[in-house]
């Protein structure tokens, strides 16, 4: 068990956005979040990411796992900030660090091996804003994955890009989760390719709808599917 959720409540205001939310996560699990827009997807994830307090229950941790979250982006949201692929993926390691946070030759190293294995070295130099969205979502992934986190959170990582690039994003994922053992917690609307990677499934719609195997959510899939909540 990395994770474990106990009777999560929470609310922007006086009504509950989340409620009676109780599952636990095994280490090396893929757990693909489904549900209708508005269900609680992303306040669920920001939750479990430390980004949201004042929330009910208990979120308890194995350990002090190294968590690496991906945040929800539109294509409208795309960075036009001025800074470097290298810079951003950087950040990943930096923003670890107590200050004064010095780039030690290692993290260098580090960030080198990564924009290798994910393609992005040969565009290191280039502002972030003017990649294709396929290329900005890898340098996100490339930021939140270079501190190897035990725990990945992603909203939404294929939001926006072309079915090659979505293909892609899914099997960057399934390889992590394989090879590293990295546990994932993946929001996402593609539920034909998150019923075909993720191991668990946890659908949900304000309350826990289903949390099991996603070999074994068939029926609560027809559920979902019948709602025509996608
Ligand atoms: N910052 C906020 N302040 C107030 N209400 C919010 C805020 N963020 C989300 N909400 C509300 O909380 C509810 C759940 O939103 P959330 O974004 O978690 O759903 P979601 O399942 O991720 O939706 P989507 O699939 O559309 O991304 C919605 O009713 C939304 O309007």
């Amino acid at each position: 068990m990395i994770l474990r959720v106990e009777d999560l409540f929470f609310g922007y205001g006086r009504d509950d956005v989340l409620a009676h939310i109780s599952f636990e996560v095994a280490a090396g699990d893929y757990v693909g979040i489904i549900g209708a827009n508005g269900s609680g997807k992303s306040t669920l994830l920001k939750c479990l990411a430390g980004l949201l307090t004042g929330y009910r229950g208990q979120i308890l941790f194995d350990g002090q796992p190294r968590i690496g979250y991906l945040p929800q982006q539109s294509p409208e949201h795309r960075s036009q900030f001025p800074i470097s692929v290298e810079e951003v993926t950087a950040m990943g390691i930096l923003a670890l660090k107590p200050h004064p946070r010095i780039y030690a030759r290692e993290d260098k190293k580090r960030v080198e091996q990564i924009l290798k294995e994910f393609g992005l070295w040969t565009v290191r130099k280039r502002r972030i804003g003017e990649l294709s969205g396929g290329q900005q979502q890898r340098v996100h992934l490339a930021r939140a994955l270079v501190t190897n986190p035990q725990i990945l959170m992603l909203d939404e990582p294929t939001n926006g890009l072309d079915p090659s690039f979505r293909e892609e994003m899914f099997s960057i994922l399934a390889r992590w989760n394989a090879e590293a053992k990295t546990t994932i917690l993946l929001v996402s609307h593609e539920l034909n390719e998150v019923a075909k990677y993720a191991k668990t499934l946890l659908i949900l719609h304000r309350t826990l709808q289903y949390f099991g195997p996603a070999n074994q959510a068939e029926s609560a899939l027809k559920e979902v599917r019948k709602n025509e909540i996608f």
